[in-house]
């Protein structure tokens, strides 16, 4: 059946049939090339000719009418046909047209290929007429007619921009459609010839390593396949109509070839390869190719959650909750006159006798200079040669006695600069107002963790320390000398630097006068045992809790610090800060705790040893937890400020004494019992003793600005202490098993995995309330879990590990 249609449609005579004949084929192919010549030389001619024969155009017919076209009449209608009247310029690609049909037709191309060249430039013709018939008018013969018309018709429509854009659009679609012309090819071009001029480049080397060969050998490859990539291009766009398959044939058939090409390029590889079987030459070594396998590189992940969630919501910032909080303003404290005025004839007096006295005990004086400060004066002496300093040491107290001052305190030698100091109180004293302290660039500048201004030198500059690295500070003085008043020298300096969220108060004053002011930062700035009322404690039992539950807090510190892998709150919250610690492991941001403690002596006699020892074990221990101390005594007597207190508070502050042996109590040297009073004091931070004037804040600057910072915003409640359940709360009592809570097994697991018995542990990980956590904890004890109370220290946990917990709850029920 498929024969028979094939023989039927083989019988039909083609309209080009004739063409299967070779002579005719000939003929025709030879009549169209010098047609196509003919037509071209015509329309050159025309071009130089159109104007004079424009007259003969009419008079084909008319013998007498002569064209001056080169191919005469007939070539100058046939050139004003297809020119003028038709695409103009571009009707020499009719000509060419032509000439190709004729070639086609003389090397037997197919009809199909035919058809589509003359189809493709008869549309290029049409949009040359049109590109030229966009110019201007005067160049009319170069678009033609045709040309002409068209443009005007279009740009009626959619204007000359529209016009300029669909002709580009055309002119594109040509070359895309027809010659393939892609970004792709483009690029690969571009490749091609970049890897060509490589290989051209090694091979000019000619150095026969290995490691070149093979980039030779990739180099060839790559151009290679671009090579293969090209001709297949070239294929498509010459017989896009024949099948695929044959088309990968002949690229398989092209391989070959260009394999055979490339064979000489690949020369310096083969010589290298073929060494050791040709064995041409025995000396050359015989090179064993290595196949380098390079191992892949392990990926990182640059950053982990810690620098994700950073990223994404920022650092931690403590003090968010209270973002609007304002620091208390200068103005909020007093000034004063702090100008010192220097009396030069006092200066003179004091000098005379201080010379004359020293004359009396045979000490002569080389030079003496004097640093006039807001209380004292300070001369400094230098004695003759020969003269023994411990002389003078010696003679302190009868120099002293010769200057008939209150407040002379000699220094023999001044650390580090070997003179003698002989502090002379000035007669006109001037105040240092806790203003010029705060307000100071000192104080201001400092990038201490806890900084305290407390007074100015003798040489008048601010005096500014850092409570954390104190870590404790003991202050003694006798009745109205300036204790309280330091005390709120210190607090109103942290208040003054620090948010609420960074520092908190624990303030105990028996007094209960002192300190009451501060009662109105309580949510702000205080700390307070859960279930009390008044922030500020007066009464000596709570005292003793108090210090118990800071024991139980550091305890906890500790632990969260241990957990954390770290050594101090400040490495601590700085991890916390970065998001190192997850909250829900119990980790929260450490404020300071400053637990200040007015009349120290009082306690001590009324509860003894209850406070003695918690505060030695936080002395001890605290400092590394942000849990600071400041003890204040009017009284300081060995068996008030014990030796294992005083080995454990390196800071002192003493303001004036009544006698030598309270000034070796609190400094462990005299010069305490010369202070003038009046916030004249002298601090030891370790070895030296230097002599500050304290800042003075009055009461109704300590008002203004509790006011100020309690008229702000605050939180829920004060900074919550762990409770501490005193001995009498402890239980034996037996609890029945149907009447215990709901989290006691729950409770039992988060004590048996801390190993760590306390109220506090739950009601951190069960977020339960201080009362509903001891009674679990009571539950435990009476179930055998944990022991019994033991004061400061956590309770000890009897059962190791879930298996006897699940053995002895077992064992209960079965009772
Ligand atoms: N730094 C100072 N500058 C000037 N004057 C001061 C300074 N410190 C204290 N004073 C004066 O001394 C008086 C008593 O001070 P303060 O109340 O601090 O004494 P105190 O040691 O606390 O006494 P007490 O132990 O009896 O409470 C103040 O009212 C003030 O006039």
């Amino acid at each position: 059946m498929a024969k028979k249609t094939k023989s039927t449609k083989e019988d039909k005579p083609s309209f080009f049939s004739f063409l299967k004949n070779r002579q005719t084929s000939t003929l025709v192919a030879t009549f169209l090339m010098l047609f196509s010549v003919f037509l071209c030389v015509a329309f050159i001619s025309f071009f130089f000719n159109w104007q004079e024969d424009q007259s003969t155009l009419q008079q084909f017919t008319n013998k007498a009418v002569k064209s001056n076209n080169l191919l005469g009449k007939i070539g100058a209608n046939l050139s004003h046909f297809f020119i003028y009247k038709g695409f103009g310029i571009a009707a020499f690609i009719i000509s060419f047209q032509i000439f190709l049909v004729g070639f086609y037709v003389l090397i037997k191309k197919k009809l199909s290929l035919i058809i589509t060249t003359t189809n493709w430039n008869l549309f290029l013709m049409v949009l040359v007429a049109l590109s030229f018939g966009f110019l201007d008018k005067k160049y009319a013969l170069a678009a033609g007619i045709i040309g002409f018309e068209i443009n005007e018709y279009l740009q009626t429509f959619i204007g000359k921009t529209g016009l300029v854009i669909t002709l580009i659009f055309l002119f594109m679609a040509y070359a895309i459609i027809r010659y393939k012309v892609t970004f792709d090819a483009f690029i690969d071009r571009l490749k091609e010839k970049r890897a060509q001029r490589k290989l051209e480049a090694l091979q000019e080397e000619s150095v026969a390593t290995t490691n070149k060969e093979d980039i030779i050998e990739e180099e060839k490859s790559k151009s290679i396949s671009l090579e293969k990539e090209k001709k297949s291009e070239f294929e498509l766009s010459l017989e896009n109509l024949k099948p695929t398959i044959s088309k990968y044939s002949d690229v398989s058939s092209k391989k070959e070839e260009i394999d055979k090409d490339t064979k000489n390029e690949s020369e310096i590889k083969l010589k290298v390869e073929d060494k050791s079987d040709t064995k041409v030459n025995s000396s050359e070594e015989k090179v064993v190719a290595i196949d380098v396998e390079v191992s892949k590189e392990e990926e990182h992940e640059t950053e982990n959650l810690s620098d994700k969630i950073v990223k994404d919501f920022g650092e931690f910032d403590p003090t968010l909750e209270l973002s609007n909080f304002k620091f208390p303003t200068f103005n909020l404290l007093k000034q004063y006159n702090e100008s010192i005025s220097i009396d030069p004839e006092e200066l003179e007096a004091n000098k005379n006798r201080i010379v004359d006295t020293l004359k009396n005990y045979k000490i002569g004086i080389d030079e003496i200079k004097a640093t006039v400060g807001p209380t004292i004066t300070l001369y400094e002496i230098v004695p003759e040669a020969g003269i023994r300093i411990s002389k003078i040491k010696n003679l302190e107290d009868d120099i002293a006695l010769s200057l008939s001052a209150l407040g002379i305190r000699i220094i023999a030698p001044i650390p580090g600069k070997g003179t003698i100091g002989i502090e002379v109180p000035n007669k006109k004293s001037t105040i240092v107002s806790m203003h010029s302290a705060i307000s100071s660039k000192k104080f201001q500048e400092s990038q201490m963790e806890l900084p305290i201004a407390l007074g100015k030198t003798i040489s008048n500059e601010t005096f500014v320390v850092d409570l954390a690295k104190m870590p404790h500070l003991l202050m003694a003085g006798a009745t109205g000398q300036g204790k309280s008043v330091g005390l709120n020298a210190v607090l109103t300096s942290l208040l003054y630097k620090k948010h609420p969220a960074e520092v908190k108060f624990i303030l105990v004053d028996p007094k209960k006068v002192e300190l009451t002011l501060f009662n109105k930062i309580e949510r702000h700035y205080l700390a307070k045992l859960p279930d009390t009322e008044e922030a500020i404690i007066t009464d000596t039992s709570k005292v003793v809790t108090t210090l118990n539950s800071l024991c139980i807090e550091m305890d906890n510190r500790y632990d969260l610090l241990k957990a954390a892998m770290v050594r101090n709150i400040k490495e601590y919250n700085a991890k916390f800060k970065k998001r190192k610690l997850n909250p829900n492991d119990g980790h929260q941001f450490l404020p300071y705790i400053v637990l200040v403690i007015d009349e120290f002596a009082d306690l001590i006699m009324t509860a003894g040893k209850e406070v003695e020892t918690p505060i030695a074990r936080l002395a001890q221990l605290a400092r590394a937890i942000g849990i600071h101390l400041i003890v204040a005594t009017q009284r300081p007597s060995v068996n008030v400020i014990t030796g294992i207190i005083k080995a454990n508070f390196p800071s002192r502050i003493a303001f004036r004494v009544t006698s030598k042996i309270d000034s070796r109590t609190i400094l462990d040297a005299p010069g305490a019992d010369q202070l003038i009073g009046r916030g004249d004091m002298l601090y030891s931070g370790g070895n030296d003793i230097l002599r500050i004037q304290c800042a003075f804040v009055d009461t109704p600057e300590v008002e203004k600005i509790t006011d100020f910072i309690g008229s702000q915003k605050a939180y829920a409640e004060a900074y919550q202490l762990p409770e501490f359940i005193g001995e009498e709360s402890g239980t034996n009592v037996d609890i029945d098993i149907a009447d215990r809570d709901k989290l006691f097994r729950e409770a039992a697991e988060i004590i048996v995995t801390a190993q760590q018995g306390s109220a506090s542990l739950l009601q951190r990980k069960l977020k339960l309330g201080y009362n509903r956590a001891g009674r679990l904890i009571d539950q435990l004890e009476a179930a055998g879990i944990v022991g019994p109370f033991e004061g400061s220290k956590a309770r000890q946990v009897l059962v190791p590990d879930f298996v006897a917990l699940d053995q002895l709850l077992e064992n209960e029920k079965n009772l």
